[in-house]
């Protein structure tokens, strides 16, 4: 499994000439008609388009969730396009870092035990990861909510639980969907400030959204457009 840098030390997911395909009721979609794009490290890209244009075809991709028709995604010297399922399911719960519109926390656990999750996952829970998971939860303002479980914290602070979690396996990149969709405007402010914040630090993001104003926070703008990029444009640094 890659666990060093990637070959030249400055991409953190590399994707070239990728497509989808489903075939339905002998129908053939091309949900994806040769995607590419390089993500360097500390990018901050969102993902838009139309319904139905490959937002969440591309995002299953990047997220090891399905595999192209054909194509490379190379993470590190890895083509993860070309590896088998047991492979697939180490690389997406060690490599990357998923937020998702609706949280997904598990309610029975604690803050703290639900950023520990994916450790267990992935077969790292040692007996230091307590320390890393309270340490995340306090980057991300929760060090006081602790043994509180999700139903007693309020939306904003469900999704803070999750981006902790996302980062606890220390992930090449995290791959948001719609993380504020839930969230009122305050709410997604406050989210979308601790996004910026970790992508300051370092943190690649790569966030899929519909919302303009929220695509604005981010670096870089990739539009797609019936399964092709039509847009991608660099916002600032
Ligand atoms: N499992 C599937 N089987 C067949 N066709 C599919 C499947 N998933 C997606 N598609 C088709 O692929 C195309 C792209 O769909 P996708 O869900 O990636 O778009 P999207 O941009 O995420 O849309 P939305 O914003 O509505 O979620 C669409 O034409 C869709 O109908």
């Amino acid at each position: 499994m890659p666990t060093s840098r990637t070959a030249n030390g400055t991409l953190a997911a590399s994707i070239h000439d990728l497509h989808k395909q489903y075939v339905l009721g002998g129908e053939t979609v091309h949900a994806l008609r040769g995607v590419s794009f390089d993500v360097p490290e500390g990018d901050y890209v969102s993902i838009m388009g139309p319904s139905g244009s490959g937002k969440s075809t591309l995002l299953n991709l990047l997220g090891c969730l399905d595999t192209p028709t054909s194509g490379n995604f190379f993470l590190g010297d890895l083509d993860v396009a070309k590896i088998d399922d047991d492979q697939r399911a180490e690389v997406r719960s060690t490599l990357i870092g998923f937020v998702f519109q609706s949280f997904y926390l598990l309610p029975a656990l604690t803050v703290v035990e639900n950023i520990e999750v994916p450790l267990l996952y992935s077969g790292r829970l040692t007996k230091e990861s307590r320390e890393r998971a309270i340490s995340l939860a306090e980057q991300v303002g929760l060090g006081s909510r602790l043994e509180h479980r999700p139903t007693q914290l309020s939306g904003g602070q469900q999704q803070r639980v999750a981006i902790a979690r996302s980062l606890v396996n220390d992930p090449r990149f995290l791959l948001a969907d719609e993380p504020t969709g839930n969230l009122d405007s305050s709410t997604t402010a406050e989210i979308l400030a601790l996004l910026d914040a970790l992508n300051r630090e370092g943190r690649t993001i790569l966030m899929v959204t519909h919302e303009p104003e929220v695509a604005d926070h981010t670096k870089r703008k990739i539009v797609l457009r019936d399964g092709q990029v039509q847009i991608d444009e660099r916002l600032r640094g």
